[in-house]
Formats: structure tokens, sequence, C-alpha cells
């Protein structure tokens, strides 16, 4: 086969339409698209997005270096996606980039560090013990089917509010109205319907002044845009309440920070504290500062709700893991007196089943299966090794070429039967009790967190990725010595979405996960 350009040159599926490329199946189809492409093409091949523009599938380890690490200059977030985050949040850590970015990662990382998630562990536990009631009053006169996403959901976002924020958004003892929660759940679903007229964001961006921009948006006769509007005012509204709630808090002094909920050990406490004494080139504005409050909340609710949600349908599915597991952690929170008491952030995060759980759990199920990023200019990507290009030669790196997209399949990569072996697709928690495999330490993954792109790695990883694994430990030393989790008889269908969520078939659009939860105690 004759090609014209290297670009021509990259192996992949033949374009389905002159308008759409393969989209329709890579929109409709995640998982099948993934499952055939992969097979036959391997770790990098090139498909058609609209308008047949040349878009790269990888799951390479030194492309994804070169991507997220070394190069991330060249392969930038969206523009559309960046200028998105930004109407509707501010210029929080998911809206900016390069020196703002750098900024703002250099002043929050330290916030994140395990020595804060020590102080936020008893808030963790007191908010999940309270769950606990509340699931028991449910099952306490037998076993009753419990839609447990719609749980970790409520859970997820006062494990954030309290250890995040130092608010409590839901009392979870009794069902409370709350709008910045509705908020919250529906931004992602909106932002989706918006998906075309969001094309024209980053042009609005140019249009002058915020008020502007904000007058031409409430003009557009179209549902979803005004809803967002709702949605926007809606979060930007309460992350100021708690925005200068803390800060008036700080500046009474310990005493007032006392009275805080959480104490003012959260990490938005924290932050104000560091902002205040970080020097004059490093410090946020107090607008980045409450672009933070609903970033946090809308990158840590649905990532981390869905992960605890697969973690349940997996340990219902397996009673035995379930059952050894709630072995652990029952002797471990035995008291000595037959009670069972809380764990401090050392001994939850150092229980050995539980680690292996949880991470097999993120490697063989990431709830974030796919990441974007667009060149923005022409360079080379490296690999870490050949692939065969369609004129049969060897290609050693892939031109890119500038406004190219290129997909990771995070799932792909995790699942490498190179790297992990045979058994890569089985969901197997032992594999973290022994060494792992030689190929994978050699590979060089590029991820933050135990050779997994499930958090990503380089500048712009998951800033929660240690907050997230606090919040799924306590969880379940918490629930499972109290409840059995079975599955119900019903099918579960998981849905592929920015972050994968289960429903109760495959066209629902309902998430949600009913499993039958029986009291232990
Ligand atoms: C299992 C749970 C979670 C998963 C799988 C997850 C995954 C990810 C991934 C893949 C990204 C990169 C997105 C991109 O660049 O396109 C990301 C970014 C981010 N995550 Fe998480 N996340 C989780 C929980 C959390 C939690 C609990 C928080 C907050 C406490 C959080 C805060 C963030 C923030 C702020 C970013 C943007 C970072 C930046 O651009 O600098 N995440 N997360």
């Amino acid at each position: 086969l004759f090609s014209q350009s290297p670009v021509d040159n990259i192996p992949g599926p033949d374009s389905e339409s002159y308008l759409t490329g393969n989209m329709n199946q890579f929109k409709q189809d995640r998982w099948g698209f993934q499952e055939q492409h992969v097979r036959t093409y391997g770790r990098l091949f090139k498909f058609h997005g609209l308008f047949n523009a040349p878009w790269l599938y990888t799951y390479d380890p030194r492309a994804m270096h070169s991507i997220y690490v070394k190069d991330q200059d060249v392969y930038e977030e969206n523009d559309v996606i960046l200028a998105s985050f930004h109407t509707a949040l501010g210029p929080g850590l998911l809206a900016t980039v390069e020196k703002q970015h750098r900024r703002q990662r250099k002043i929050l990382n330290p916030v994140f560090s395990a020595k804060h998630l020590r102080d936020v562990t008893p808030i963790f536990n007191d908010i999940i013990n309270r769950l606990q009631v509340a699931i028991s009053s449910r099952v306490k006169t037998g076993p009753q089917e419990i839609d447990v996403l719609g749980w970790m959901g409520r859970t997820a976002l006062e494990l954030i509010g309290q250890g995040g924020l130092g608010h409590s958004f839901d009392p979870l003892t009794h069902d409370v109205a709350n709008e910045f929660a509705e908020s919250v759940k529906a931004y992602f679903p909106v932002m989706h319907q918006l998906e075309v007229i969001r094309l024209v964001l980053p042009k609005v961006y140019q249009l002058g002044p915020a008020v502007i921009r904000r007058k031409l948006l409430e003009l557009i006769p179209f549902g979803p845009v005004q809803r967002m509007i709702k949605i926007s005012d809606a979060l930007h509204t309460t992350s100021l309440e708690i925005y200068h709630e803390k800060k008036a808090a700080l500046e009474k002094g310990d005493e007032a920070m006392k009275q805080q909920v959480g104490e003012g050990k959260d990490i938005m406490s924290v932050l104000l504290r560091e902002n205040m004494v970080a020097s004059e080139e490093d410090r946020l504005t107090d607008e980045e500062v409450v672009a933070q409050v609903s970033t946090l909340v809308l990158a840590a609710m649905d990532t981390t709700s869905n992960a605890l949600a697969r973690i349940f349908s997996l340990l219902s599915e397996h009673p035995g893991v379930q059952e050894k597991l709630r072995e652990e952690l029952v002797q471990a929170r035995d008291d000595g007196s037959g009670k069972l008491r809380d764990l401090n952030y050392d001994e939850v995060m150092e229980l050995p089943y539980l680690d292996a759980v949880c991470r097999e759990s993120l490697r063989r199920y990431p709830p974030v299966t796919h990441l974007m990023r667009e060149v923005t200019k022409d360079a080379m990507l490296p690999l870490s090794e050949p692939i065969t290009g369609r004129d049969g030669q060897p290609m050693h790196s892939i031109p890119v070429t500038k406004g190219m997209r290129i997909f990771t399949d995070v799932i792909a990569s995790n699942c490498n039967k190179e790297l992990w072996g045979e058994d890569a697709d089985e969901w197997k928690p032992e594999r973290w009790l022994k060494p792992l495999p030689r190929a994978l330490e050699d590979a060089h993954i590029p991820g933050v967190y135990s050779h997994l792109m499930t958090f990503i790695g380089g500048a712009r990883a998951c800033i929660g990725f240690k907050f997230s694994q606090l919040e799924m430990k306590v969880v379940l030393a918490s629930l499972l010595p109290a409840f059995k989790f079975e599955p119900t008889g019903k099918p579960i269908y998981w849905n592929a979405a920015g972050v994968a969520y289960p429903s109760a078939s495959k066209g629902s659009r309902k998430p949600e996960l009913p499993l039958k939860v029986t009291s232990l105690l």
C-alpha cells in the first residue's frame, strides 16, 4: 500500500463516513471500539474524527510518558474542555494551563499530603459511621435491596465536603434537598447535552469581559445552556459562601477555627492558611481559591462514588474475597473486648488485603477509562517498541501534527498482557500480595500510582489520588464488618462515559447499583 504522508502511514481502521469518520462507533459503543481495535492494532493506531481528522489512540508506555510527563506542553488539555470548565467553575485546576496551572499545583500539592490526610481520617470515620447507622436502619428487619451507588454518591459528597472544604452538605441520617448537590450531579450530564454549542466557547472567550460573555450566553434560547447557567450560579454561590466562612474563621484565630466543621483541618482551610503565608508570586487570587471549591467537588464525587460502587459490585460477585476482606477488617478493628473501633490513617492504609482489593479494582476497572489531549505543535511521538506502518515498514516514532487529538486507553494500559501477564483481564486481588512481573517494572508506566494510568501522571495527574484511596478504605473498613453485600439477581450494566457508571440495563441512563444488603451486627 502506498502512503502519501507519514500520518497516512499510521495503521488503523478505515473511515466509516466523510462527516463523522469512526466517531459513531467510538461514541456509541466505546467498549466494543476498544476491544475490536486494540485487539487488531495494539499499542498505537489512528482512527478518524470529525471530517475525518486523524486522531490517535494509544497505550504505549513511552508514548504516554511523552504525552503526560516529558513533553506535556506539546500535549495539552483540549481548549473546548478548558473553556467549559473556566466558564462554569472559574480558573481552578481543571481550567488552567501552563504557568498558572503550575502555580496552583505548587501550593495545592502539599495540601493533599499524607500529613493532612492523617488529620482528615477521624472526620471520615465519623461520616461513615453515620452512613452505617443510616443503612442499618433500613436493613434491621431483614435483607433489603439498596441502591449502593446512591449512598456512595451522598457519602462521597459529604467526605469531600467535610474533609475537603470543612462544610457539611448532607447529614446522611435523613434526606435534605440541596441545590449545590443537585447542581454537582447535573453538571456532567448537562455539559454533555452542550456538546455542539460548547465548540464556540473558546471563541466566546475572546469577546471581552465576563459580564458581556454572560449576557451573550443568557441570550441563547436553548434549554441546556440556561440550565448550565443556573448550575454554574449555584456552584459559584456556595463556593463563595464556603470561602468567606473559612476565611472569616481563619482571621478570627484558632478558637473560631475549632468551631468550624472539620475544625480547620480540611483541605480548604489548610490551603487558605498556606496561601496567606505564600510569597506574592506563588499566592492564589481569591477568584482562583473560590474556583477550587467546585473543582474539587466535581473531580472528587463521581469518580470516588463509582469506584466504590464497582468495588461493592465485585465483592458481591466474589463472596470468597468479600469474606476474606471482612475477616481482615474485623480482626484489625477488634478493640479487645469484641467491639469494633475506628482505625487511624496508618492502620487503615496498611491493611494488605484491603489495599490489594482497592488496587486491583482501580487497575481492572478504572473509573476514568479514557483521556484525551490535543497536540499544540508538530512533533514526533516516541514509542517503546516500533509498530508496523501501513507500508509494512517499522515506525519507531509517530509524527503528530498541531490540532491532532490523542486518546489514551487507561484499561488497555492497566490490563496490558505483555506487562501484567496472561491473566491481566481477570480481577485478582491476590496479584498484589506477591512481587509484580518484571516486565511491568521495566516498562516505566508514567502513572502516579502503582504502575497504573488510573490517576494518570505528570503535572496534571489526579491531585486527590491519596485522598480517594483513604475514602475507599475507610468506607470498606466500616461497612464490610456490618453488612453482607450480594447480587440481587437482576443484571447490572456498566456504561462508558466520562466516568463509567452502573445502570439496570444497557439503555438506561439512570445511574444505580441495586445490591442485596444483610445486616451482620
Ligand atoms: C477513584 C477516584 C478518582 C479517580 C479515578 C480520579 C481520576 C483522575 C484523572 C484520570 C484525572 C486526570 C484528568 C485529565 O487530566 O483529563 C484527575 C484529575 C483530577 N482529580 Fe481525580 N480522580 C479521583 C478522585 C479524586 C478526588 C477524591 C479528588 C479531590 C479530592 C480529585 C481531584 C482531582 C483534580 C483537582 C484533578 C485535576 C488535576 C489537574 O488538572 O491539575 N480526584 N483525576
